[in-house]
């Protein structure tokens, strides 16, 4: 239901954006008409063309004529061929022509399935260029008008060879044609050279294996078992395997001398053996580059070759993005620091501010002899005389040698999206995985590799901006990876925050086979993503080794250059980002059954290209415990509550100083930096995934490896000696709520959720609650206490 609205809904903006905009983009049934108009078009030119050179000569005294209806054409297109024939072919540039109604049938072809228009702009491009030099090589040999390089051929040959002579215009078509061929075919000097090498070693190879079967074999075969006669005759010893003492040798069998051991050269066998070894490799290598000499190299997005990235309109331009300086506020606050710093007698030798879009940073530089302490103790008295929130003291600023005041702009400008996505930084990075987070203090956008991180935790009090960096996270990539090369799993615990992504589930989202959604929503589910993940992470590693890679760059541009054999279980590997909000939920619910595969995850993962994130509304100890700690060390904390949620999460104070709305503090293990995220507002997103999800899509989301979990094999043979010490007071909990669910157990009990599972499986087991129905609380099957006793004493009996 809730889809359908939203579908309603979207439809709906769709046709106010329609009516708004005219519209000039044809639509399928216009495409149908008109493409195959031009494919009509294309076929009649070329008939009347095909035509032309067998009925032209007669037709020529008719064509002089004004055109009537009465003159009767030989032409197979009759009097408009004529004319179009006349006017391309002896007017224009001759037979070469003919070019011109290939490109119109082409583009038929190309309007009518909806391709790629530029590749078709290409194609125009270069038939035009082939028809003006064809004409001109054409009217190179002729001395009159006539049709086969046509008068532009003629004329322009006519003018070369008055400037530059035969030799000279000669020589320009050749130029031509050098150019043609290394531009179009992308020839160059150096793989013209690599061809004739191959066809050199080519030969070589055939020679040597001619010879090789000719001579070596037969001589492999004769002379060890001469060899084994002669042996055997001399000396009188059986030997009953004389092939692999000889193959196994590296050297020739000198000490035994017969005369026939003398003659044969079995020196050379041994020798013949160790190159066919390193023959064997460099063909690999050979076949690779011939392969992509033939074929270029892999390319991972030519199933979805036609894919359009998100334009930039789709994402909203705000009005007051601009930075504008309040020359007013700026000298306010610089008074005010100099007077409450100088009432504590602390001088100040210079002042300097930077402006950025949420804070201004006034770099002071105190005069000899003051203690850093001191200011940093006056951070609270500070915010008092700018009576504003969010004052953050750094003394000193790394590297700089002064110290920092951050004082909120009284007007706060918004990062759009749209100005970070556009900016040069992020257009141009050669990143894996850019992520364009924001803007920094000095109004610099930031942007960062998620693959370097490797891994990101995001922490914040709600409302500070969580789900609109996770949004800016996957926008960003979104709009610089194909859906080849990156997957998202997103667990989504509020069921709300990520649903958008589902309608990009076939294009950029991975998820477990047997399950509906992409999007786990329930946390039971997370635990079998996360051993899936871990068996992902397992196959990786096994294919990287076999590889001989170190990472998954390195594996994927081997893959690239064709060098490993999909036959041998080879493919080329997107990045997975996993994104888990509320992870403090997860924790909560599943402890130690989440923790592990994530930390398992998050220490070996980075190198084969799965990275995490994972954002808390609560960083608490137990939710972002040591060992998640120690191997995200990239952190991004929004503003937080209290100064030790701020420790847990930055390892220092800072966090509980920010203003909220975006305005967040990133590390990667050293220095703090201050950004105002960037925003990016539901509607934007739901734009950019409407615009990926309309476009031609994988059949299926990426597949992760299957993971059974235990609560595929419960074992409905529990023992009664085996139950958990509760089993009867959770029994009685769940009879009396008349709800089989395990998170009841856990809040009324105070259970961990594995306990809880246990003992629902043993309820199971004993016929007290039904089987597991997916996200609906089982059936309990026992009506009232007194059932339930019944049950219980019967059972002992
Ligand atoms: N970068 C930003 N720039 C401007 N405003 C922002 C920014 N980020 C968040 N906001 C404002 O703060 C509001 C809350 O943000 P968001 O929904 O991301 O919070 P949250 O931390 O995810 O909260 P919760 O944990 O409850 O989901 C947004 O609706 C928006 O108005």
């Amino acid at each position: 239901m809730a889809k359908k609205n939203t579908r309603k809904k979207s439809t709906k903006s769709k046709s106010k954006a329609s009516l708004k905009r005219p519209s000039f983009k044809l639509s399928n049934q216009q495409k149908l008409i008109f493409g195959s108009l031009l494919i009509i078009l294309g076929v009649l030119l070329f008939i009347s063309f095909l035509s032309f050179i067998f009925t032209g000569k007669e037709d020529q005294s008719v064509l002089s004529n004004f055109p009537e209806r009465s003159d009767a054409y030989k032409n197979w297109a009759s009097q408009l061929g004529a004319w179009v024939s006349e006017f391309f072919i002896t007017k224009g540039f001759g037979l070469p022509s003919f070019i011109f109604s290939g490109l119109v049938f082409l583009s038929g072809v190309y309007v009518t399935l909806n391709l790629n228009k530029t590749k078709l702009l290409r194609s125009w491009i270069w038939g035009i260029l082939t028809v003006i030099w064809l004409s001109v090589f054409f009217g190179f040999f002729t001395h009159k008008y006539d049709s086969l390089g046509g008068t532009i051929g003629y004329e322009i040959n006519h003018f070369l060879q008055d400037y530059i002579g035969i030799i000279g215009t000669a020589l320009v078509l050749l130029f031509g044609l050098i150019t043609y061929i290394a531009v179009r075919f992308k020839v160059t000097g150096q793989s013209i050279l690599n061809v004739f090498k191959r066809a050199k070693r080519e030969i070589t190879n055939d020679i040597k294996s001619v010879n090789a079967e000719e001579a070596t074999i037969p001589a492999v075969d004769n002379s060890l078992s001469e060899e084994a006669e002669a042996i055997k005759s001399a000396f009188e010893i059986p030997l009953e395997n004389p092939e692999p003492t000889i193959s196994s040798h590296s050297e020739p069998i000198k000490p035994i001398k017969t005369p026939k051991s003398e003659k044969k050269e079995v020196p050379e066998l041994t020798v013949e053996v160790e190159p066919t070894v390193t023959e064997e490799l460099s063909d690999t290598d050979v076949k690779a580059n011939k392969l992509v000499e033939d074929f270029g190299q892999f390319d991972p997005t030519l199933e979805l070759g036609n894919y359009q990235f998100p334009t930039l309109d789709l994402l909203k331009k705000y009005d007051n993005e601009g930075i504008s300086i309040d020359q007013e506020e700026l000298e306010e606050n610089k008074n005010r620091i100099v007077e409450t710093l100088n009432n504590y007698k602390i001088g100040i030798s210079s002042i300097k501010a930077t402006i950025g879009p949420t804070v201004t940073l006034y770099e002071i530089v105190p005069d000899a002899g003051i203690r850093i302490s001191k200011i940093k103790n006056l951070e609270d008295d500070i915010a008092l005389s700018l009576a504003a929130l969010g004052i953050r003291i750094i003394a000193p600023i790394p590297g700089k040698g002064t110290i920092g005041i951050e004082v909120p702009n009284k007007k706060a400008t918004i990062v759009s999206m749209r100005s970070v996505i556009s900016s040069q930084k992020f257009q141009n990075s050669k990143m894996q995985l850019p992520i364009a987070f924001g803007k920094t203090i000095s109004n610099e956008t930031f942007v960062v590799d998620l693959a370097k991180m490797p891994h990101l935790l995001m922490a914040g009090a709600t409302g500070q901006g969580k789900s609109v960096g996770l949004n800016a996270v996957l926008t960003s990539l979104l709009y610089k990876k194909h859906p080849a090369e990156v997957k998202f799993v997103l667990v989504d615990p509020k069921k709300v925050e990520l649903t958008l992504f589902n309608k990009i589930e076939r294009h950029y989202l991975a998820k477990l086979p047997d399950s509906e959604d992409a999007i786990i929503t329930d946390n039971t589910k997370v635990i079998n993503t996360l051993n899936s993940l871990c068996i992902e992470m397992d196959n990786r590693y096994e294919m990287l080794k076999n590889a001989f890679c170190r990472n998954i760059a390195e594996y994927n541009a081997k893959f690239k250059a064709r060098k490993l054999n999909p036959n041998d279980g080879h493919q080329f590997l997107p990045y997975i980002v996993l994104v888990v909000d509320e992870f403090a939920d997860l924790i909560m619910t599943a402890g130690k059954e989440v923790e592990t595969p994530i930390a398992r995850l998050a220490q070996l993962a980075r190198a084969i290209g799965i990275h995490l994130i994972i954002a808390t509304q609560r960083p608490s100890v137990n939710v972002i415990t040591g060992i998640i700690k120690a191997n995200f060390p990239a952190r991004i904390a929004f503003r937080v509550t209290s100064k030790i949620d701020s420790r847990t999460i930055l390892d220092g104070s800072g966090a509980d100083q920010l203003i909220g709305r975006g305005d967040m503090l990133y590390t990667q293990g050293n220095d703090l930096i201050r950004l105002q995220c960037a925003f990016v507002d539901t509607p934007e997103v739901e734009k950019i995934t409407e615009f990926i999800g309309a476009q031609k899509a994988y059949p299926d989301a990426h597949l992760l490896p299957e993971f059974i979990g235990e609560e595929g094999g419960t074992n409905l043979d529990i023992d009664i000696s085996d139950r958990d010490k509760l089993f009867r007071e959770a029994a009685e909990v769940l009879v009396t709520a008349q709800q089989g669910s395990a998170s009841l157990l856990q809040r009324k009990l105070k259970l961990g959720y594995n306990r809880a599972g246990r003992i629902i499986d043993q309820l199971e087991a004993a016929g007290i609650v039904g089987p597991f129905e997916g996200s609906k609380a089982r059936q309990v099957l026992v009506p009232d206490l007194v059932a339930l006793d019944q049950l219980l004493e019967d059972e002992k009996q």
